[in-house]
């Protein structure tokens, strides 16, 4: 976590009091109000067309609102001159990717250069927001756009929103137009990124299981109007209406829990080679501590099946456990290894956990 220290705390809440947008007398945003603490993730998600877009770009005056008030802390943005705007908020979207004839290297000092920070300080930070979003300098820093995969220009695209450590991350559809595999890890990525900088973030998205994963609060939204602003839990649990209930679906309510839960809450102390005969399962692990195979805890096989344990069918802390469930039925095992960064065995995940513990 040492990379906290490079960005400023006291990030600032952001409150949307009564935002309103009118287009031909028809209020597409219809006064709305809601709150993002500081530090919070906050997600506005409804289906197309019901101003999610459109009540983003009121924040950063992209669009002018028709009435109401937006504070960042007790500022009025209104009152905000354009530059300050720019530096205190960042805006990532998926559509205006990167300038294509500029590097990833200037395409993340647009706004340190606009704000005429020093050289050197423009260099530093260019790399500090590279080793964020794991990219590696040396190889990525003077590559062009179409060079990069999709994945990688979108971590470019939220690194370059990032540059001038603004208060306030915005992010529209960041993820909309990558593969889904890359977007389960872009979404890691920004809750690891969120963890470290702790934004206050404002993120679009139609994708319900995105907004689960990634949300401290939702913002449910219908033809312009909010219908819910709560925790992804009490969306669940306690929808408003029959809008939210049939938006969010019954039909995988179990799993979308799941996707909120993580490993680290799942964990328990692994069951090691030598008590063995106390359980159905065990693991064997090598001199560093790291897990070899795991003997029973198969779905089918009898107690004495020693299974490998190979770099895929792992659970880390930070995953969850829609992930971790996954990766038991797809390897058809009862039980996961919980391993640490260097690979050493922490803990174990079993599927009797996943069922016995309430959402
Ligand atoms: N410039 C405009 N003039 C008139 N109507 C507009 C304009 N911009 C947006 N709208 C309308 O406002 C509504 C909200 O649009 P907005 O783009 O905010 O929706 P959205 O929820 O972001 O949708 P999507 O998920 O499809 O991007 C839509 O009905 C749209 O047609």
């Amino acid at each position: 976590m040492n990379e906290r220290s490079h960005f400023q705390q006291g990030h600032l809440m952001i409150e949307l009091q009564g935002l309103t947008k009118t287009y031909a007398g028809k209020n597409v945003v219809d006064d709305i109000s809601l709150r993002v603490e500081s530090g919070e993730f906050g997600v506005l998600i409804g289906p197309s067309g019901c101003g999610k877009s459109t009540t983003l770009r009121m924040i950063n005056q992209l669009i002018p609102m028709s009435r109401g008030r937006i504070l960042l802390g007790d500022e009025d943005v209104s009152r905000l001159k354009p530059e300050q705007l720019r530096r205190r908020m960042g805006y990532a979207i998926q559509s205006i990717g990167l300038f294509p004839h500029w590097t990833v290297a200037e395409n993340i000092a647009v706004v340190p250069n606009l704000l005429k920070w020093p050289r050197s300080r423009i260099d530093a930070r260019i790399d500090e927001l590279m080793n964020l979003f794991h990219l590696a300098a040396g190889e990525y820093r003077d590559k062009y756009p179409h060079q990069l995969s999709g994945g990688q220009a979108q971590r470019v695209g939220v690194a370059r929103a990032l540059a001038a450590d603004p208060e306030v991350l915005l992010m529209d559809e960041p993820f909309g137009a990558v593969d889904p595999l890359t977007r389960e890890v872009l979404q890691n990525e920004m809750l690891r990124v969120h963890e470290q900088t702790r934004k206050t973030i404002v993120f679009v998205t139609h994708d319900m299981d995105e907004a689960l994963k990634l949300a401290s609060k939702v913002a449910i939204l219908n033809q312009g109007r909010l219908v819910q602003y709560d925790r992804p839990i009490e969306l669940l649990v306690d929808p408003a209406d029959g809008f939210v209930s049939d938006f969010i679906g019954k039909a995988d309510l179990g799993l979308k829990l799941l996707s909120r839960r993580w490993v680290d809450q799942y964990c328990r102390p692994p069951r090691l080679a030598r008590d063995r005969a106390a359980s159905r399962h065990s693991w064997e692990v090598d001199a560093d501590g790291r897990p070899l195979a795991l003997h029973g805890g198969r779905l089918s096989a009898d107690g004495e099946t020693r299974t490998a344990v190979n770099g895929e069918w792992i659970a880390t802390p930070e995953m969850t456990m829609k992930e971790a469930l996954s990766r038991m039925v797809w390897f058809r095992v009862m039980v996961l290894p919980v391993i640490d960064e260097a690979g050493k065995l922490i803990g174990e995940v079993t599927m009797e956990g996943v069922m016995g513990r309430q959402p």
